[in-house]
């Protein structure tokens, strides 16, 4: 393939680290083959998960909100690339398209935001930790169980803003994207991945295209990290097993050292009461296998009704609160 036939169309959400993220996959892409900036360009396109700001996404649909429309202008040609945090992704995706590559991972922890306190422990009795984040409320209470949570949405911007001025008491942010916003610096602590294990996928970016695409593989296949790839095929499996629907607090983060990958998953009741979680260590060839099994293990030892809350069992459930 002569680099001058390289012509890729990028599709994106318009958010500052939306944005950030495609222009380093474009970055990446134009100096991996040397191309001519006009050969790759960025189409911004606005999702549901964009529009909603008023509830927490997963009263909202989950997570194929902040992919439907994407992925839509790929099936019907308008972009040949998209470029997503591989947190907001499903776990399953429409026929014709599927994650084709990650870029090497961020720090997959996450920070404190606060001009109150430096440390969970540190925050005032009572206090109120602003989240949209099943997974964060529940790791919050689990640590501490006098604080209270409320809904707290917006860009990475607006929730800073808001947890600095004292509006709330503290809120959470993953310090990749403070990291990529050159924000790093407003992070009051970053946590312990022991105590405040990440979300499936947290720092990595994910990029998608038609399976079938081979100009998009080709063009993909030297910015590709493989290291990253095994860690999130491990927990997305994981989190397939567990719940697609991003209903549940679920942590799950997966590590490469030595030749061995390393899968620790976590499963949460939602007030933080209740935890259960597995480890598994392996080859990386397993590494899908292991997120399952891990899964498994989890379902075969935790409450059922810790997966099934009350809301989506009721007819139209879920969207009433
Ligand atoms: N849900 C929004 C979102 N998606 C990805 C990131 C951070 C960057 C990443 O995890 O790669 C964020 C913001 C946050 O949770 O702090």
């Amino acid at each position: 393939m002569a680099n001058g036939d390289i012509r890729l169309r990028i599709g994106t959400r318009g958010s500052p680290l939306a944005l950030w993220q495609a222009r380093e996959v474009r970055a990446r892409l134009l100096a991996a083959h040397r191309l001519p900036e006009e050969a790759v360009e960025l189409v911004v396109i606005k999702t549901s998960g964009d529009m909603i700001q008023d509830r927490a996404l997963s009263q909202a649909g989950g997570k194929g909100l902040f992919t439907k429309e994407i992925d839509a202008a790929m099936l019907a040609g308008e972009i040949d690339l998209a470029v997503h945090s591989a947190k907001d992704m499903p776990t399953a995706f429409p026929l014709g398209i599927d994650i084709v590559a990650y870029l090497p991972r961020e720090d997959v922890r996450d920070a404190l935001i606060s001009a109150k306190a430096t440390s969970l422990a540190d925050l005032p009795e009572g206090a109120v930790v602003g989240t949209a984040s099943l997974r964060r409320r529940a790791l919050v209470k689990r640590l501490r169980p006098d604080v209270s949570t409320t809904l707290l949405r917006g860009n990475v911007e607006t929730r800073l803003r808001k947890a600095e001025s004292g509006e709330i008491h503290a809120t959470l942010l993953a310090i990749a994207g403070l990291k990529r916003l050159g924000l790093a610096n407003r992070a009051a602590a970053i946590l312990d991945i022991h105590d405040f294990p990440p979300a499936v996928g947290q720092g990595a970016i994910a990029i998608t295209a038609r399976p079938d695409d081979e100009t998009a593989a080709r063009a993909l296949a030297p910015i590709a990290c493989e290291t990253t790839a095994t860690a999130l095929a491990a927990e997305r499996a994981f989190l397939t097993v567990l719940d697609g629907s991003c209903r549940t607090p679920i942590a799950g983060h997966a590590t490469l050292a030595n030749g061995e990958i390393s899968f620790r998953g976590m499963l949460l009741r939602e007030d933080g009461s209740e935890f259960y979680e597995a480890h598994r260590a392996g080859s990386p060839a397993d590494a899908a296998l292991m997120g399952t099994d891990a899964a498994r293990e989890i379902l075969a030892r935790a409450p059922k009704d810790i997966l099934a809350p009350k809301e989506i069992l009721e007819p139209n459930g879920g969207s009433a609160h």
